[in-house]
């Protein structure tokens, strides 16, 4: 057995805090749950606690549309999603838990001359990273995907398509929890219903530790991985950092009968698409466009990404909607995130996933751990500092993201 292994337990320990720790993380959802599991398991450091101030996955990770691909443009977004890609092949026997990834395809739609050169390029980058990205033309992707309207006279008819077949989806909730109990069975404590209120620096400066709604927690490594939150946390180390987080909205038809076989994407509509093996339709939107720490959002964003559904899958017209609900993104102006040391001794930040964070939860936080524990980045990371910002070396994928904000 693993040194100070607790045996597979059903889920995850729930213990009392701790008067202190070597590492804290602050937030428990995939980002943070996986970094302490990793923490444990590379680098031997199990003296962790991650907290919580809601439950473990209740917040982005247990809230997103659950698409996972790795076709951005830049070298440095290839470094870090597709070793996230090849994370989530055999995530499922590594944590001994079934994340049920499935990699069924990820397709987003041209639509106009523009959209076929952005996709192109993409292509041609993605290539040039050993990233498997490939051009249909529209009777390619309606065979790919047949439900899909390729009427040339559709509002916004489809020119042709970019397909990852290793993109695909998985089951958010469950990656939370399976990280969460192979940490706990690592010996990582997890402490849920504890909201972090304040970052403790002492006389040089450097962290002490946290305030929080169940005492002071001491610790000399303090990593922020709080999405929608972070600018809240960061500050309360006096550490500004450049996320708007803004509102982005998701839901879910009636279950039915298995009838859509991939993920399908539209940049220009703001809508995407997949069916969980539940059998429901989960749809995504695009971001409300006011900035917010709301979980819901406006129903004429929901209303919207309908009218775009039912254009590109005429079949969808009658199917009833069951619920919808929004989560908190923090979106960086280049919408490339920020995974670093920060100006302060012994605090890392992990933030600005924006909408895109759930398909790089595994590498996100396989070098976060390795910041942490080595206090320095991993080459993977290095690129995503938040020094960035202040020099102009931005990683702009705007264009890559753009489907939701
Ligand atoms: C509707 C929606 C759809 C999305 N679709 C996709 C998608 O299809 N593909 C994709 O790649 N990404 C998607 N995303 C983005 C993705 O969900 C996030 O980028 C990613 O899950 C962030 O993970 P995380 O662990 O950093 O954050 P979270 O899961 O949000 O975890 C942060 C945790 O920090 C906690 N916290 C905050 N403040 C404090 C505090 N003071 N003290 C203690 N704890 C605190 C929160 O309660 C939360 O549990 C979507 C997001 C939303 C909202
Ligand atoms: C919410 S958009 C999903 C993605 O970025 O693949």
């Amino acid at each position: 057995a693993m040194r100070g292994h607790r045996g597979w337990p059903e889920q995850w320990a729930s213990p009392e805090p701790k008067k202190r720790y070597d590492v804290i993380i602050v937030g428990a959802g995939g980002h943070g749950l996986g970094t302490a599991y990793y923490l444990a398991k590379e680098h031997g450091i199990t003296n962790v606690a991650v907290l919580e101030k809601g439950w473990l996955g209740g917040g982005n990770t247990g809230r997103n549309t659950t698409i996972i691909r790795s076709n951005y443009l830049y070298d440095e977004s290839a470094g870090i999603y597709d070793h996230a890609v090849r994370l989530w092949d055999g995530l499922s026997q590594d944590l001994n838990y079934n994340v049920m990834y499935s990699p069924r395809g990820v397709m987003m739609l041209a639509h106009n001359v523009h959209d076929v050169q952005v996709f192109k390029r993409h292509i041609h980058a993605n290539r040039l990273n050993g990233v498997d990205n490939e051009w249909l033309t529209p009777e390619e992707a309606k065979a790919y995907c047949p439900p899909l309207n390729i009427s040339r006279n559709a509002r916004y008819p489809v020119m042709g398509a970019a397909l990852q077949r290793r993109g695909g989806t998985a089951r958010h909730d469950a990656v939370a929890w399976g990280y969460a109990r192979a940490a706990s069975a690592r010996g990582v404590d997890i402490i849920q219903n504890c909201e972090v209120t304040g970052i403790n620096r002492g006389p040089d400066g450097a962290v002490t530790g946290v305030e929080t709604t169940r005492g002071t927690i001491g610790a000399a490594k303090v990593g922020v991985v709080a999405a929608g939150h972070s600018s809240v946390l960061m500050q309360m180390a006096g550490v500004q950092v450049p996320l708007e987080s803004y509102p982005l909205q998701a839901l879910v038809s009636e279950p039915v009968k298995p009838v859509f076989p991939c993920v399908v994407m539209s940049n220009t509509v703001h809508a995407y698409i997949s069916q969980s093996d539940k059998g429901e339709l989960v749809i995504g939107a695009g971001t409300d466009q006011y900035t917010s720490y709301s979980q819901t959002g406006g129903l004429h964003i929901i209303q919207h990404t309908l009218d775009a559904i039912v254009e590109m899958f005429p079949m969808f017209t009658r199917m009833k909607m069951l619920r919808s609900w929004g989560g908190i993104v923090d979106v960086t102006p280049d919408r490339s995130p920020i995974l670093a040391k920060t100006p302060v001794k012994g605090l890392y930040v992990n933030c600005g996933w924006g909408t895109g964070g759930f398909k790089a939860t595994p590498s996100s936080a396989h070098v976060f751990a390795h910041t942490i524990a080595r206090d320095e980045p991993h080459r993977i990371n290095a690129p995503f500092t938040l020094e960035r910002f202040r020099g102009g070396r931005l990683i702009d994928e705007a264009a890559a993201a753009a489907v939701a904000h």
